[in-house]
């Protein structure tokens, strides 16, 4: 075959099989709720993962988070070990490097982080956030982090339903009481690189949904529903948002929580630390995770039993180490 041919084909096959996550620009719901619907669903049906831009929150607040999160992790570990607590789960303060290991997986993750929760008096099952007072950014960076993007994932939920033909506020009732997390994470430099572990090894997100604001540092890949990893690329600014287990059950499988993970660099990028901030939505611990209706058909039979958010999550905290 004559070179220009081989040249062209592969031409045609980079153009017909896009293979990197697509982006969403969130302010063209506004503009257009059907268009955008529709373009979101088929993104999160092929993908289980976008990016999303026109979400509002400035670079700066990101650039202060990020700020904070290198000057705590740059503390000793018995000063930052003054912030591990016995919530459930440990769903607030400081998880130790070595704690969390994936689903299935040999090796303990490459990670530390720090868990920042929502706050509710009212909610006995939300436990109270503990603040490093070394580092005096740290409660004001997170806490306004914290309330955009459970902003951000209020509207990302609205879309969700919406696409779901359930009303837009489908979800407000069933996560008001919900835990959210902020998991601020560190992936220290590598020094040893004949280790088997990954920073963080293949897995899928336990709750509704995940929006990561994601790492100025390669390593992040995504499996494609062709079965190869896609190591995502993205604009400066933009959110990840990705469906999790929860909202995977909730809709039979037809929206994808998408297998991802985040492999070690190689040569001298090993020796940098790598940070990234994702936000795990959760719904109300009583919500049922029962299949809905308009996503069960002769195509798509019922693939999951029925359970609530607060059995499945115990069930999966146990899998990953963060219950005994
Ligand atoms: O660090 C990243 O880029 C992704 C982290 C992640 O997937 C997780 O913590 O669930
Ligand atoms: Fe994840």
């Amino acid at each position: 075959m004559p070179v220009y041919v081989i040249l062209w084909l592969l031409n045609c096959t980079r153009f017909t099989h896009m293979n990197q996550i697509p982006t969403l620009d969130i302010t063209d719901f506004e503009r257009d709720p059907d268009t955008f619907t529709q373009a979101f669903k088929a993104a999160y049906t092929e993908w289980g993962f976008a990016g999303i831009t026109g979400h509002n929150i400035e670079p700066e607040q990101i650039r202060a988070a990020f700020d904070a999160a290198a000057d705590f992790f740059a503390l000793p570990v018995d000063i930052k070990s003054k912030y591990e607590t016995d919530a459930a789960g440990r769903a607030r303060g400081y998880v130790p490097f070595g704690t969390e290991k994936a689903k299935d997986a040999q090796h303990a993750d490459l990670k530390e982080f720090y868990h920042v929760g929502r706050e509710n008096p009212a909610a006995a099952h939300l436990a109270d956030n503990v603040w490093p007072s070394e580092i005096p950014t740290f409660r004001a960076s997170f806490e306004s982090l914290f309330a955009s993007l459970d902003t951000l994932a209020h509207r990302v939920l609205s879309v969700f339903a919406l696409s779901l033909d359930l009303p837009h506020d489908y979800f407000e009732s069933r996560v008001d009481q919900g835990e959210a997390l902020l998991r601020i994470l560190h992936y220290p430099p590598i020094t040893d690189t004949e280790i088997p572990n990954l920073r963080a090894a293949a897995h899928e997100d336990i709750n509704l949904l995940t929006l990561l604001v994601g790492s100025e540092q390669d390593g992040l890949e995504v499996l494609s529903r062709r079965g190869d990893w896609v190591p995502i690329s993205m604009i400066k600014g933009t959110i990840i948002c990705n469906v999790g287990d929860m909202l995977q059950r909730l809709t039979n499988g037809m929206l994808p929580s998408t297998t991802h993970r985040v492999v070690n660099p190689q040569g001298d990028k090993a020796r940098a630390s790598r940070y990234s901030i994702p936000f795990f939505m959760h719904p109300n611990p009583d919500t049922s995770l029962a299949c809905l209706p308009q996503c069960v058909n002769a195509e798509n039979p019922l693939r999951y039993p029925p359970t609530t958010a607060s059995e499945y999550l115990n069930e999966r905290l146990k899998q990953i180490g963060l219950i005994k």
